[in-house]
């Protein structure tokens, strides 16, 4: 069995959840496992290791921003394995200080996000991380945060897709996902 169909292995799929006609595909079995937080991790870093940071202007990734909430469970690990910064999206009203703030729908409700101005120091290159990218709502809304503090923004990855939703054609950086769901 290839890593791939090893970590989707874990994947499973909920039928009209939290609302009816939203295949909700579930992360967390994929955290009660070692082995398939292990060989996650590891297949995010050597993407990252191999397609992103021979690309980048100084073949380096120097921020690893994350979105709140289900995408804290793997910014810190990936960034800690890099050496690189964390940095957090997160919804409105969690953060303090000075916050930078963008408005974005997604598949089942409207929010907004907030970043801490300052904490991506303006040429530094990002990459962003979540769980899924379903509509692309969270991560084009993480995007525009990014850009604003002036980040150089090179990847999106994911560890899913539901595909049926297009969520990449909103992002204009190159986006990937380790396993693609229908929706
Ligand atoms: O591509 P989109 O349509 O924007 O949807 C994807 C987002 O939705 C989920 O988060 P949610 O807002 O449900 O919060 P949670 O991580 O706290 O569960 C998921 O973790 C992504 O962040
Ligand atoms: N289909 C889905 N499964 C899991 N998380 C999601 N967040 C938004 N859409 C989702």
């Amino acid at each position: 069995m290839s890593d791939v169909e090893y970590i989707k292995s874990f994947l499973t799929i909920y039928q009209d959840f939290p609302k009816k006609g939203v295949a909700f595909c579930d992360i967390f079995p994929l955290f009660r496992n070692p082995l398939a937080f292990e060989a996650l991790v590891t297949h995010f870093v050597h993407h990252l290791v191999s397609d992103v940071i021979p690309n980048s202007p100084d073949k380096k990734i120097d921020v690893i921003v994350a979105l709140d909430s289900r995408g804290f469970l793997l910014g810190p690990v990936i960034a800690l394995r890099l050496g690189a910064a964390f940095v957090p999206v997160r919804k409105r009203g969690k953060l303090p200080g000075e916050c930078e703030r963008a408005a974005f729908e997604k598949e089942y409700g409207t929010d907004e996000f907030e970043m801490q101005a300052g904490a991506i120091v303006p040429g530094q290159t990002v990459v962003i991380v979540d769980d899924i990218i379903a509509t692309g709502g969270s991560a084009a809304a993480a995007s525009d945060l990014v850009t604003k503090q002036g980040g150089k923004l090179l990847k999106n990855i994911f560890i899913a897709e539901v595909t049926s939703l297009k969520g990449k054609d909103k992002l204009n950086t190159p986006t990937y996902s380790i396993v693609q769901v229908d929706g």
